[in-house]
């Protein structure tokens, strides 16, 4: 467990696969250059958030932008979670997919969004799962600074995937997200600074840049929170690359001196992995 220097990518997601590629690895290429050795991009980055796009932008694992992030990997030298992407599954199906590589551009995870955006609240309405197909694992991965977990997006919203992240090892929850205009304001840091604080772990929510134009319109406010339940920085709606450094000891001292997950009753209640697949 050591000292993790962390880039979360804010950047303007347009129609252009190709644009939004070529940002991505410019972005991140600034990031490395900062010193970051973990890298995060946001959700859909290559793709407008928006359920016309999902198909056509779909690709299977291995494909285009798969190859485009492990070279951005492997030639920064950074540990890359590539904020998620419209995946064409072997079923056919298409998932909103999260690819995680080492620092040599090698695959070491792979998370599907498990709870599918489908709200109807006033001033934002969404169904994702018109078009995508939830995923059905807790997705966790093992980097030299210690074991992270990763959620996307609505994920968030659900504490018990979170403690089955925490219960598998997880010293950082990485969460690659878009919220809007309407739930942003409202639960945003909330739900993050919640997550961080029962768990007792670093927190990471990584947005798409506001684009006022976009027919969903992102809160962007990328953010970290420490396993205090503070909000350690932010960014506001413009692009930009947040770097920090997240010392992953704070998470042992924190549970030492406040032992929330040792005090839990485990022989009253339980949070248990179904796998489905
Ligand atoms: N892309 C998403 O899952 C959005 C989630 C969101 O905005 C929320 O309020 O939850």
């Amino acid at each position: 467990m050591g000292v993790v220097r962390v880039g979360l990518i804010q950047m303007l997601v347009e129609e252009s696969k190709e644009k939004n590629l070529s940002r991505a690895e410019e972005m991140v290429r600034e990031a490395a250059g900062r010193g970051a050795g973990l890298v995060v991009l946001p959700e859909m980055f290559n793709c407008p958030y928006s359920n016309e796009f999902f198909p056509p932008y779909a690709e299977q694992e291995g494909g285009y932008t798969w190859q485009r992030l492990s070279r951005m990997a492997g030639e920064r030298r950074v540990f890359l979670v590539g904020g998620s992407v419209p995946e064409r599954g072997e079923d056919g199906r298409i998932y909103n997919t999260s690819y995680i590589f080492d620092d040599r551009g090698r695959q070491i995870g792979k998370h599907r969004k498990v709870h599918l955006f489908d709200i109807d609240v006033e001033g934002q309405y969404f169904r994702e799962s018109e078009i995508l197909a939830p995923g059905s694992r807790a997705t966790v991965f093992a980097t030299p600074y210690g074991r992270m977990g990763v959620m996307i997006c609505y994920d968030l919203r659900f504490p018990e995937l979170a403690r089955l992240l925490v219960q598998k090892g997880a010293l950082v929850l990485v969460v690659p997200a878009a919220f809007n205009m309407t739930t942003g304001p409202a639960h945003w840091e909330l739900l993050f600074r919640c997550r961080a604080l029962d768990n007792q772990v670093f927190a990471l929510g990584v947005a798409p840049a506001r684009d006022e134009k976009a027919s969903y319109v992102s809160y962007a406010n990328s953010l970290i929170a420490d396993p205090w339940g503070r909000v350690v920085v932010r960014l506001g709606e413009e692009e930009g690359i947040l770097v920090e450094d997240l010392d992953l000891g704070e998470v042992e001292k924190i549970r030492a001196a406040l032992p929330l997950l040792k005090h839990i009753r485990r022989d009253l209640y339980e949070v248990r992995e179904k796998l489905q697949d």
